[in-house]
């Protein structure tokens, strides 16, 4: 379980996380939501530690340190590789660092995602930048997932097929937290959804529930929310 107890982080005098306190568990597809500017980015940094916070954040009752990366991924909104890199120098590169990597996962998602290991980033477009970020994420074998927007930029149909992958047994037991603003096409697939406004978390739903209960859509939710 990821834990975040009274997380708080300014830049300069501004407050861009206030007091954040919630968790994430494995097997859950969590997604921030929030308008530009709310924190989400920041708040996904602060977990992997890639930005320093005040307060207590934990993955499975322990500190985020270097060790604590072999159990969790950052798939970041850019691949941060460099782009004279082949596709294969990406996965060995992932595969040295990863004691989990999943050969297999690797393999199979070079098809699905039609990618050819021979190929160099720098001759890809931004979403087949984007489907090679996603499966070094997924074959990482980390069971925590964090994904800064995986699906800005990518077409319509590749979009299909990433929703599709979120839900399949490559993710399955892994804690997945994600930001997006194509709420609409993640509905369905997501089992909680967490509202940021101002840094803050406004409010924590179970997707069912809000259907179920409130008969309401997240777009409806959003509305309430923000406007
Ligand atoms: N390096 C930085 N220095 C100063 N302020 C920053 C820095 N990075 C982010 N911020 C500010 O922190 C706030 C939260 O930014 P963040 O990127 O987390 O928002 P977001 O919810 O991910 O937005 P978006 O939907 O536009 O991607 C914003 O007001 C932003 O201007």
């Amino acid at each position: 379980m990821i834990e975040l107890k009274n997380v708080t982080k300014r830049y300069g005098r501004k407050r861009v996380m206030n007091d954040i306190s919630f968790t994430v568990d494995a097997g859950e597809i969590t997604c921030l939501i929030g308008l530009n500017g709310a924190g989400k980015t920041t708040l996904l940094k602060a977990i992997m530690n890639l930005t320093p916070s005040q307060g207590r954040i934990t993955v499975d009752g322990k500190k985020v340190t270097s060790k604590t990366y072999q159990d969790m991924v950052f798939v970041p909104d850019v691949l941060p590789m460099p782009r004279n890199m082949s596709i294969q120098e990406c996965l060995d590169f992932m595969n040295h660092f990863y004691k989990k990597w999943d050969e297999k996962a690797a393999n199979e998602l070079l098809q699905f995602f039609q990618l050819k290991k021979e190929e160099r980033l720098r001759g890809l477009s931004k979403g087949y930048l984007m489907r090679v970020n996603l499966l070094l994420g997924i074959a990482s074998g980390c069971k925590y997932l964090l994904m800064d927007e995986p699906l800005s930029g990518i077409d319509i149909l590749t979009r299909e097929r990433i929703s599709e992958l979120l839900t399949s047994e490559y993710v399955d037991k892994k804690a997945i937290l994600f930001t997006t603003h194509e709420i609409a096409e993640i509905e369905t697939i997501i089992d909680r959804a967490v509202f940021m406004k101002d840094g803050m978390i406004v409010s924590d739903y179970y997707v069912e529930t809000l259907r179920e209960q409130e008969q309401k859509s997240l777009l409806d939710k959003m509305r309430e929310v923000y406007v």
